[in-house]
């Protein structure tokens, strides 16, 4: 106890001591370094890294045979990628592996590129992902291929490399989209499992709804209540962003109380998160890879070990998936270990299909274009990249009690960090436990209350999965932040954002070399048709409104009119709105499909069992497989579909 009352008093000794050592002579660049270097030390005492390569395996020859030698390691079905999916790479990969375990007749092998996500700091406090992102060691920092129709710049693209995915990396977010989208999953394959009403028990299985005092009106009949992934309303929010759910009501868009629950999911609320009752992010690790469950002797975890092939046995008609190789480093050494029964890629919408395209599961003409011998022709693969495109308009926040200090810039602000620091380890939530996304709104680009016919005469391509499916979301958060927030504003800011949830554009996941070590192109075509535009204006539009709308007009300063900030965009032309939409358009992080769960003359990769056609044992577990993107976040369904793809290998593995 003694320590967190020294350190509560730190701002103010900081401030002594600075003047005893008279800093305050120094340049101001020099101060934000030291006051930089200072919070990176802070940071990584008072958080510190818990866990280490303990938990994991961490040296592959104990877990694969070096190749050339004639060591044999075996396992029943071996995952690729630790992330969400059950049996891949990705968030689903634990869920997978740790599900499948659970029969002590299956032997499982994950195999994870990264570490623990876990045991860094930053991902475990919820509102450390925004210094994450742009820290390659732990993510892949990808850029997108120039986009023609967004004013023709590369993207970031960040995807998580650390067990649970981009689970552990994420924005914490527990919007699972709306029911007419697996409806339209359920249609589009013939194959009723995928429809609501069948699918949604695996949202329940994975959820353990925590309830909230504040929160009673949340419907828990609609809940999972046991499952592993707690979810509820322990997140930190500000007050411009209660502020926006009354704007929002105000300018006709209808309260709902829980996003997930029986009324479907459009209207405004504030949102649930994946932040548990200690103000601690939940990721697929920390669900599912729990202490219990890494003691299963059937079940190996592997850290630092990036697949990069798939094996197989050509020698019958259909080839056979038999095992995988996987190293540390370019130029390391190779280990391989064998499937008796199945290999599951998990390794998310970018690194599934590359893995596959890797081993020669792609489209051949590109395969050989990169030397690469085709072991199938599979067209579809890396093909049908659909991500939700972000338009971000920024305020000055007039009351200036932004949380800018989580991004400090001067001495004061990395006290108020401290500060924080301090009220988060003491068990006390506080600004740490933000998780940016904090209230949204669903809504539809066709709804005439919002979107008057006579203001909108355009009838614009309906492309949402049901006639009570949205197709643009709204979002606030406490500050705005350019460039993925490594670029923050000087001033007390507040931050809206529009996202357009079903985009009719769709690019391509493509190799850039045979090298397993250089990262794919990745081309999401963003706004290449005219209706994902014009979508994206009205969301703008809306957003201009909403932004001039009591109660939250009065907490913004609308007489702040520096061009860096929106006070004054709504004065805009519908073509500078068009501009402004090209200009700014971004990726919220959602890439799924490119081994579209899909009839195969239709370029489909996998069928709705997730097992890749024309190929023996190969599955893939992960947002690779959605059919059609969800109109809503989407890691909800990649456990769900983790969940679902263990129940039923497990039924079949048993038979
Ligand atoms: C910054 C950010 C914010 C987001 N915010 C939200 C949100 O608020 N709410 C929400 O619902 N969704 C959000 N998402 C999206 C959501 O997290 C993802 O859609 C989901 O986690 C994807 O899961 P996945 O299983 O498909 O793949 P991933 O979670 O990406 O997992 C892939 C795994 O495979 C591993 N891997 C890749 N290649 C290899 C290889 N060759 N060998 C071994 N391992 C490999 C990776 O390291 C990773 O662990 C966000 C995503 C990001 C990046």
């Amino acid at each position: 106890m003694a320590l967190p009352g020294a350190l509560a008093a730190f701002p103010s000794t900081l401030q002594a001591l600075i003047q005893k050592l008279n800093l305050t002579d120094l340049s101001p660049a020099v101060r934000l370094l030291l006051s930089g270097a200072a919070v990176a030390l802070i940071l990584r005492f008072a958080l510190g890294r818990r866990w280490a390569k303990r938990t994991y395996v961490f040296d592959l020859d104990k877990v694969g045979s070096k190749v050339g030698t004639a060591g044999h390691f075996e396992y029943d079905v071996i995952v690729a990628g630790g992330g969400k999916s059950p049996s891949s790479h990705r968030t689903a990969g634990c869920v997978l592996a740790a599900r499948l375990s659970e029969d002590p007749n299956l032997r499982v092998l994950l195999l994870e590129a990264g570490g623990s996500g876990k045991a860094l700091p930053d991902s475990s406090t919820p509102a450390g992902f925004g210094r994450l992102l742009w820290n390659p060691k732990h993510v892949h920092g990808l850029r997108t291929e120039p986009q023609p129709s967004a004013a023709g710049k590369s993207r970031f693209w960040p995807r998580a490399k650390m067990l649970g995915g981009c689970s552990s990396i994420n924005a914490q977010m527990a919007q699972y989209g709306a029911f007419g989208d697996f409806d339209e999953w359920a249609t589009y394959m013939k194959d009723e499992s995928w429809a609501w009403k069948n699918f949604s028990r695996y949202f329940r299985k994975f959820e353990g709804y925590q309830p909230h005092p504040s929160y009673p009106d949340v419907d828990t009949t609609a809940r999972g209540l046991s499952g592993p992934v707690h979810v509820g309303y322990f997140n930190t929010i500000t007050e411009p962003s209660r502020k926006f759910v009354q704007a929002c009501i105000g300018v006709g868009i209808p309260f709902i109380r829980d996003f997930n629950g029986v009324d479907g999911t459009i209207g405004v609320s504030r949102i649930m998160t994946y932040v548990d009752k200690t103000f601690k992010r939940v990721s697929s690790e920390s669900a599912y890879l729990t202490p219990d469950v890494l003691a299963r002797k059937n079940l190996t975890v592997a850290i630092h070990a990036t697949v990069t092939k798939v094996l197989f046995d050509t020698t019958s008609a259909q080839p056979r998936a038999i095992g995988v190789e996987f190293g540390r480093k370019e130029g390391g050494e190779r280990f391989v270990a064998y499937a008796k029964k199945e290999v599951v890629v998990s390794g998310g919408a970018v690194h599934s299909p590359h893995i596959l395209m890797l081993s020669g599961i792609g489209p051949a003409a590109h395969l050989k274009s990169h030397s690469i011998t085709p072991v199938l022709d599979l067209p579809g693969v890396g093909q049908r990249l659909v991500d939700h495109p972000v338009v971000d308009l920024y305020f000055k926040n007039k009351l200036n009690n932004s949380p800018k200090f989580l991004k400090p810039s001067t001495l004061g602000e990395a006290g108020q960090l401290i500060s924080a620091i301090v009220q988060y380890k003491s068990g006390k939530g506080g600004p740490l436990a933000m998780n940016f996304g904090e209230c949204a709104a669903f809504v539809r680009s066709d709804d005439p209350t919002l979107f008057p016919p006579n203001e909108y005469p355009d009838k614009l391509v309906d492309s949402t999965s049901a006639s009570d499916s949205p197709d643009l979301e709204l979002f606030s958060t406490p500050f705005a932040y350019k460039e993925h927030g490594q670029i923050g504003f000087d001033v007390h800011t507040y931050a809206l954002h529009v996202y357009l949830l079903r985009p009719t554009s769709h690019g391509e996941v493509l190799l850039k070399s045979a090298s397993p070590w250089v990262q794919p192109s990745v081309n999401p075509n963003y706004i290449a048709t005219p209706e994902d535009l014009a979508k994206l204006v009205r969301g703008v539009h809306l957003l201009l409104r909403i932004a001039r709308t009591e109660p939250l007009a009065s907490v913004l300063d609308a007489s702040f009119t520096r061009p860096d900030l929106d006070h004054q965009t709504h004065l805009c032309t519908n073509e500078e709105i068009e501009s402004l939409v090209r200009e700014r358009v971004e990726t919220v992080y959602h890439p799924v499909s490119t081994c579209r769960m899909a009839p195969r003359e239709e370029g489909g990769v996998v069928g709705s069992d997730l097992r890749v056609y024309g190929v023996q044992g190969l599955r893939v577990c992960d947002a690779s497989v959605f059919p059609w993107i969800v109109s809503g976040h989407t890691a909800g369904a990649c456990y769900a579909i983790g969940e679902k793809l263990a129940d039923e290998m497990k039924a079949e593995l048993r038979a």
